[in-house]
């Protein structure tokens, strides 16, 4: 590990302290929710000599699924399993309230959908993911393909500048617009203007359903900060 670059180190030391903050609660029986992403990827390669304390995962893409089971880790589809007991996932900016934008890795979509079942989200990322106004990394937004036009003109006028992600084809067949240029001071409200536009399938605001824990990897150490009611 001695090669790792210094943000790597971070991405690092969140992943085991998520291991050691799920470690205690792993049951016979309890599925864990994986995310995408190399911070997610620390995760899974640490979560592997515990694979004998719980039942299985589930997966927000194809990428973690096929990491999981490389480990031999059970990887089940998400209407198979009654319970998420916690999810785990990283994150492309993070604000105080533990508000999120996701999906750079362009699973957003799953990721959401896993976020929304989960009993618990706990957040793992580095410093460099945390701002104070969310919206300097584009907004990520997953599109059905024969919309993408429409989806932009409607982007235009919210305020954004769409990009498409050219040649990226998502884990359900779809394409993901970047939005750039938004100052997001009130994400739960876009969340919601953004995902009331026909032809989206979601995008990657995390407001309705912030982190419940975030854990940031910082030069002093892993920070954890939990969601204000
Ligand atoms: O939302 C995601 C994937 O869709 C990732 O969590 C996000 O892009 C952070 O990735 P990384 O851990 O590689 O910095």
């Amino acid at each position: 590990m001695s090669d790792l670059s210094p943000q790597d180190r971070l991405k690092l030391a969140v992943a085991q302290a998520a291991i050691d903050y799920i470690k205690p609660k792993l049951e016979p029986d309890t599925i864990v929710g994986i995310g995408t992403g190399s911070t997610a990827a620390f995760f899974i390669d640490l979560l592997a000599p515990l694979k004998g304390l719980f039942d299985g995962t589930v997966a927000s893409s194809e990428a973690s699924a096929e990491q999981l089971k490389g480990h031999g880790i059970s990887v089940y589809d998400l209407n198979a399993v009654d319970n998420v007991a916690v999810y785990v996932d990283g994150a492309d900016e993070t604000n105080a309230q533990l508000e999120l934008i996701k999906g750079g890795g362009a699973a957003l979509t799953r990721e959401k959908i896993i976020t929304a079942v989960a009993d618990e989200f706990v957040c793992i990322a580095d410093e460099s993911k945390w701002v104070d106004t969310l919206g300097a990394f584009p907004l990520p937004v997953e599109v059905i393909p024969m919309a993408r036009a429409h989806v932009a003109r409607e982007l235009v006028k919210l305020g954004g500048d769409p990009v498409y992600r050219d040649g990226v084809v998502t884990d359900n067949g779809n394409h993901i617009l970047d939005v750039h240029g938004l100052h997001i001071h009130n994400p739960k409200s876009l969340e919601r203007a953004i995902n009331g536009i026909v032809g989206v399938v979601t995008n990657g605001l995390f407001a309705d359903r912030p982190a419940d824990v975030l854990l940031l990897g910082t030069e002093n150490g892993v920070k954890t900060f939990t969601a204000r009611a």
